[in-house]
This record gives C-alpha cells, structure tokens and sequence, in this order.
C-alpha cells in the first residue's frame, strides 16, 4: 500500500517490484541515475557532489531501498498525524531534495568527507532513529518555547519539513482550496502549520485578513519567510519600513497611479500588436504561457525600465525564470538544486543589471535623462530626509521585485483567461461582442486612430468581470505574508513575535456565505448592480497599506491583450482536457498551447 501510493503520487515509475516491505520507500534505479546517482551493483552514491551519501540497494538492480520503518512506526505512535511519507511523495525533484536534506543534515553532517560511508538498510534504519529521536526532541523544544501561549489548533508536522511537501503537492495539483478547507474545517479558520521551515498562522476569514491587512506597521510588517526573501533581496519594498518605504513607494506609483497609466494605453496597444504578430508569424500553433510570460516581461521592460534591447531582455527573462521556479522549490542549497541554481540567477540579474543603472546614474548627472523617463531614473533621483540617495541595493532589489511583481502575475491571469476562454463558448461569445463594439466603433478613422484609448478599456467592463471571477476562484497570488513585530492576539488566538502570519485569498472567496454558489463560475457577482462584496473578502489584490499598486497596470495590460487576441484571431486548445496547476502560480499545466488563424472580420 505504501509502495503504491509512493509510486502513485510521485510518478516514479518502476520496472519491477521487489521487496514488497510495505514500510520501506522504493526509489528505481531510472531515477536515481537520471539524477546523478551512481550504481555499482550494491550501492549507490553520487561522484563529486555527495560522495559521502550511499544509498543501500536490495532486490537485484531494478530497485533501491530507502528503509524508514522506524521513522513511520515512530510517527505512527506519535498519533499527531506525522507521515513520513510525506518526505517522498512530492514531486520528483521535491522528493530527491527532500531525500538529500534528511540524509544530508541528519546522517552524514558529523562525518568526514573525504571518508566514504556506506548507508546499508541497517545503517539507514539506525540514522532513521536518531533522526525521530533528533525530530521529537525538537518538536518538544518547540511547543515547551509556547507553552503557555494559546496558539491556534493545527499541525507544525515534522520540525525541519513541517507541512510543506503536503501543501506544496496540493498546490501542483491545484488542490490549494482542499488543502485549506481540511484544515479550516478541522481546526478552524484560524490555524497554524509549518511551512519552508516556518512556522505560520494562516488566515482564512473576513475578520482575519481586516486584523492583518488593516493593522498598522508595528503590528505586522511584509517580511517575507527566510527562503522568500533570499530570492527577492533584503532592500525591497516589502522588506523596507517607514520613511525609506514611503519614499520608494511614492516613485514606483508615479509610474503606476491611474493618471499616468492613461498614457501607457497606446504604447501597450503597440507592444501586444507586434508581440502577437511575431509568434504568429509563419506558425499555426503558439504556446499561451510562455507567450504571455514574455509579453509581460517586454511590457515591463519597455515601460518601467526603459529597456530596449532585445537581447538584454532575453538574457533576464532566463534568469527571471529560474528565479520564479525557486519560490516553488524546497528551500535547500546544494548543487543542482532548483533553489540553489535560483539563487545564482538572482546574482546575475544583478550583475547584469548595475551597469544599466550605472549609465542611468550618469545620465541623469549630466541632464541627458529626466528622472520621469524610467522607474530606475526615478528611484536614483530620489532623495532621502538627510538629501541622501538611496543605496543602489535598494534600487537592484527593486528592480527585480517589480518585475516579479508584475510580470508572472499578469501572465497568470491571461493564461487563465485564454484558458478560460477557449473552453466556454457562452463566455467567449459576450466577450467577443464587448470587443467587436469597440473595433466597430472605430472603423471610420484613421489607423493611427484605431489604437486603443483610455476610453476604450474603460467600456472592456464584462472582460474585467471574467477576470475578476478568474481571480477569485484562482487566485495568482496564494498567500500573502506578513511577520509579527510583537505578541499580539488574533481572533483569540496568541500570536507569538517572529512568526509568520499568511492571509489566504481562497479562504474567503470561496465562502458561500459571502460568494453564493461559490464553485460557480459568474462573471455577474462583479457587476455594480448585483450584491455588494464586503470589504477584505475579495483580496486578489491584497488589501490595506500593502495591496498592489500595480492592479490598474495589470488590468490594462490584460484588457488590451485579450482585445487583440479575440478581435484578430481564432483559435481552439490544442488539449481540451487541460487542467491548471499550481507551481507558487497557478498555470495551465501543459502550458496552453493553441491552433490560431486570422479572424476574418465581416466587411
Ligand atoms: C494580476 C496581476 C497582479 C496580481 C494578482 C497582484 C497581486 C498583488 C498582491 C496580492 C499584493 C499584496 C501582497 C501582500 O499584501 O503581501 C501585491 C502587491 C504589490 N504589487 Fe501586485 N499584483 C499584480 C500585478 C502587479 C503589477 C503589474 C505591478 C507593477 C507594475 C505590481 C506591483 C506590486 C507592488 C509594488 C506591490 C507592493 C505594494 C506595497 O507593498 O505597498 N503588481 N500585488
């Protein structure tokens, strides 16, 4: 049983079955190879990397066996709900990272490296002890540090892996919601958990997310969970506080507030329009996702930071996306690890970065750059209380916080609303009569007229409804962090300095109380005239001080994309039966690829 829900839920396939021991873990010999491991007949080790690291090999060459007997009859008497199991049924590279963080901090830490060791089952079975002993001991040291706190009800799990496989493979499939509501539904709407290696409150009602999001900056501040903020920098705008806050959240919104945005409505109509001409050319099929992650990232490349040059974009855009597949990883540094390889993308954005921002700097000095040109020059003039500038860390950090920010989340919601789209017609037909309008409205004037305007992604009113209910019901962001600053009470519940606390969008969007019929999918709950939604239930955005500031840019974008797409193609998905996954962002799992051709338009 154990074996086949192992092999079931990691996907591992294997070519034979031997053993049968139902409480040892089978890994096949196929994977371990293609993950570097070496196998010379009995054991296997990894050259180079781990050659301290062997893993026992029994039942000929077709299998290797990681036994965890005592660790699972341990965790079984526990009775607290800890499954080792949990260790080995995320995905492939969760369950090796994983695998190599248990063997690697507990068993070979102490040991000589030059010194190889040979982990038999017997060793192994041996380490698995004074790996449960190492846990509980820590487990113990954990809840005695509160003991006299009222925390919320709920499971930190096992100490160094806490709940994330579990919470990270419900993501993959989507499952997010289920995940949250076993746990609302056994512990409450308030309730605590471990996740990366951190212990966390989570925060799944109206009153929660007003207490969180509506609390002042003494309260609660954004700093992001350790492995989160060593992806994004220590100086962005969710890592700053105070003056130094306001001052770089002033600049980012004088490229963001409504006003200005009016302007960038041409501009974006001439970065999608040649965007989608150049997939489309000579090509009957495009892939959605990754189309629509390297518009965003052209759109804000182009209109935040000034940055022209193709290749320089497309040097970043590889390295953004590492970076983007480490927030989805097991925090743990080792070679080849998808954290580790996010983490080096991280420095070269920066390297690659600072000799733009140099020129920019020099630029400005002599007057040949205004500090309106860009949201770099912006963030270089500004000044400090004291008539300092702001160190260039913060103005690197941000950079590549902004386009985090806005460049994977709006290529969520269009590859949702494609996605969307392309499987229902009745959708599809209302919004495709709100943008023929629009063309038709247009076709007595001249060409350079025919651009969109602020006018006209004012009158997209149904498309933004569609995306809307996209967002609630998939959420691009899941979580949104915050950290207490002091003891502090929520909802009843004692919430301890230093611990994370995580609003939860699909807490209450999919509240039936407050979204009828909430599985659902209705456009019309975001039609002024129907029922008001209650202020801090609809978050997608977030809510309070921190809620994005970049919602008004993401909504034009996404307007004038889906305009484009519906009024100049047809098209049909190439996998009707698609499903979307979640990886941190949720995205159609085969990455949405598409039949188009040109719509023929009625004369
Ligand atoms: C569909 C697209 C987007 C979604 C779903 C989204 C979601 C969010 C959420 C949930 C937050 C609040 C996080 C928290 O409270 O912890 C946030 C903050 C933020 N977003 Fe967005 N965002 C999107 C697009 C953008 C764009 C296009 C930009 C910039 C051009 C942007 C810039 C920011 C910034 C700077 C913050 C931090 C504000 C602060 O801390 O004061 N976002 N976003």
């Amino acid at each position: 049983m154990v074996v086949e829900q192992l092999v079931d839920q990691t996907g591992l396939s294997r070519s034979s079955r031997v053993g049968g021991d139902a409480k040892s873990h089978l890994i096949t010999i196929s994977f371990l190879t293609s993950h570097g491991f070496e196998f010379d007949g009995t054991k296997f080790s990894i050259e180079g990397l781990y050659p301290n690291i062997v893993i026992g090999a029994r039942g000929g060459a077709n299998n290797a066996v990681v036994d965890f007997n005592h660790l699972h009859e341990l965790a079984n008497d526990a009775g607290e709900g800890l499954d080792p199991l949990d260790l080995l049924l995320g995905t492939e590279e969760l369950a090796l990272e994983v695998l190599m963080l248990v063997l690697d901090e507990e068993f070979v830490k102490g040991s000589r490296a030059d010194q190889a060791i040979t982990m038999d089952l017997s060793l192994i079975a041996l380490a698995s002890i004074t790996l449960v002993s190492i846990l509980f001991l820590l487990k113990f040291l954990t809840k005695s540090n509160h003991g006299s706190k009222n925390l919320p009800k709920g499971s930190l799990g096992l100490p160094l892996i806490g709940e994330t496989i579990s919470f990270l493979n419900a993501l993959r499939k989507e499952q997010g919601a289920e995940w949250i509501n076993e746990r609302v539904a056994k512990y409450g709407p308030i309730f605590k958990t471990s996740i990366a290696r951190t212990p966390m409150i989570f925060v799944a009602n109206i009153a929660g997310n007003k207490f969180v999001h509506g609390s002042s900056n003494d309260v609660f501040s954004t700093n992001q969970p350790k492995n989160i903020r060593a992806l994004h920098g220590e100086c962005t705008i969710f890592e700053l506080s105070g003056s130094r806050y306001i001052l770089v959240k002033k600049a980012m919104l004088s490229f963001l507030s409504p006003e200005n945005l009016k302007d960038y409505v041409r501009r974006m109509d001439d970065l999608v329009t040649i965007s989608l001409q150049k997939e489309t050319n000579g090509k009957d099929t495009i892939k959605v996702v990754d189309f629509m992650k390297k518009l965003t990232f052209d759109v804000a490349c182009d209109i935040l930071f000034g940055i022209q040059d193709v290749e320089t974009r497309e040097a970043f855009l590889d390295d953004f996306h590492l970076v983007f597949e480490a927030f989805a990883a097991f925090p743990l540094e080792f070679p080849g690890s998808s954290y580790s390889k996010g983490l080096q993308a991280k420095a070269r954005i920066s390297n690659r970065f600072l000799p733009i921002l140099r020129k920019r700097k020099e630029e400005l000095s002599t007057g040949a750059l205004s500090p309106t040109n860009d949201v770099v020059s912006c963030l270089l003039a500004l000044r400090d209380e004291n008539g300092e500038p702001i160190p260039e860390e913060v103005v690197v950090d941000n950079f590549r916080f902004l386009i985090i920010a806005s460049h994977d989340t709006t290529a969520v919601l269009l590859s949702l609303m494609v996605w969307k789209l392309s499987r229902d017609k009745q959708i599809f037909s209302e919004v495709l009569n709100e943008h023929m309008d629009i063309l038709r409205n247009k076709a007595a004037v001249a060409e350079e007229e025919q651009k969109l305007t602020w006018v006209d992604i004012q009158r997209m009113k149904y498309t933004w409804q569609v995306a809307q209910e996209l967002m609630r019901m998939i959420p691009p962001i899941i979580c949104n962090f915050r950290k207490a600053l002091k003891d502090t009470n929520l909802g009843g519940y004692d919430v301890p300095e230093g611990w994370q606390v995580a609003t939860v969008p699909l807490g209450t969007h999919m509240e039936k109380d407050i979204f009828s019929n909430p599985t659902e999918f209705d456009p019309s709950r975001f039609d002024k005239a129907s029922k008001p939604i209650p202020p801090y239930a609809y978050i997608p955005f977030g809510a309070g001080t921190h809620s994005c500031i970049g919602n008004e840019f993401a909504r034009i974008e996404t307007l004038t994309a889906i305009h484009k797409l519906v009024t100049k193609f047809e098209w049909s998905q190439v996998h009707p039966d698609e499903t979307i996954t979640r990886k941190v962002m949720p995205f159609p799992s085969m990455g949405l690829p598409i039949k188009v051709r040109t719509r023929r338009i009625p004369t």
